[in-house]
């Protein structure tokens, strides 16, 4: 696993642009061929569709080939209710770059059987061949998507109750209210995530902290389940700072001194650091 420290958000947000990117432009993606990504919702990739559609304008990157698939979707919040994530991924990106529309996979919440769209969701990543490359980003409980604690790291896309914790963290987007979040979620399950070619995790600021620490110093448990990560052939962690607040000293300047070593010599020697 890469464990890739930036001094802060937005550095965390240009390397994560700048990742996704290159992958994009190295594919080279066609209509008959096109680049599969996964995508979180949420405040951590915010700083990263910003940055995308900076390089979306500039020409620099194009979405006409690429196919995504959203994470999770809340169950029962109307398509149009602003924290659906429908709403958050067409506000916040995909009406800005020039992705198609019928290539923006998002599970349907309110879909009359639940199950059954979970399994149609799974089917249509296989009918592309799977993901190149999954975004996300992690609860302060360490989940991915809405792979709550205790999730089956062999789970695919279905029904998932969120924790209390869960709910009063995304409370801040229903007005502090924890009457007013959902219940329930659809999400990919934690082996959706896994079958990625790649799976690039961002993890921003103090209160993801614990679940950095357990994500890479911790063992393989379902009780956070993004330390599923560590069973991943190409696994990346981008995070600022302050997200390795409870990781030891040795284990944060292993990683930095790793990502020198990859750069340039004559960079290093400068002092240049990787961005
Ligand atoms: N289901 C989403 C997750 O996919 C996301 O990673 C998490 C963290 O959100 P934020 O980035 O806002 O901290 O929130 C929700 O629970």
């Amino acid at each position: 696993m890469r464990v890739i420290i930036q001094d802060d958000y937005q550095m965390v947000s240009a390397w994560a642009a700048a990742y996704v990117a290159r992958s994009i432009n190295d594919f080279k993606p066609t209509a008959r061929k096109p680049f599969v990504l996964g995508l979180p919702t949420g405040s951590s990739p915010l700083g990263m569709y910003k940055e995308l559609i900076r390089l979306n304008r500039a020409k620099k990157v194009s979405f006409a080939n690429v196919v995504t698939f959203n994470m999770d979707e809340y169950v029962g919040l109307p398509k149009s209710h602003p924290q659906s994530y429908y709403s958050f991924m067409w506000d916040n990106f995909f009406k800005k770059i020039d992705i198609k529309k019928s290539n923006a996979n998002i599970l349907n919440g309110n879909a009359k059987n639940l199950q059954a769209e979970c399994d149609r969701y799974e089917r249509k990543i296989k009918s592309y061949g799977g993901i190149q490359l999954f975004v996300g980003g992690i609860g302060p409980d360490g989940h991915i998507a809405f792979n709550e604690p205790g999730s089956s790291l062999a789970s695919r896309t279905r029904v998932k109750t969120l924790t209390q914790d869960t709910i009063i963290a995304n409370s801040r987007f229903f007005d502090g209210d924890l009457n007013k979040v959902p219940r329930t979620a659809l999400t990919v399950g934690v082996a959706t995530v896994m079958d990625a070619r790649t799976v690039l995790i961002i993890v921003s600021g103090h209160n993801k902290a614990r679940a950095l620490e357990q994500a890479v110093e911790g063992g393989v448990n379902h009780m956070w389940t993004v330390s599923c990560l560590q069973l991943h052939p190409h696994g990346i962690i981008v995070c600022d700072d302050d997200a390795t607040a409870e990781m030891k000293v040795g284990t944060v300047n292993y990683f930095k001194d790793i990502e020198i070593r990859n750069l340039d010599p004559k960079k290093v020697l400068a002092g240049t650091r990787r961005k």
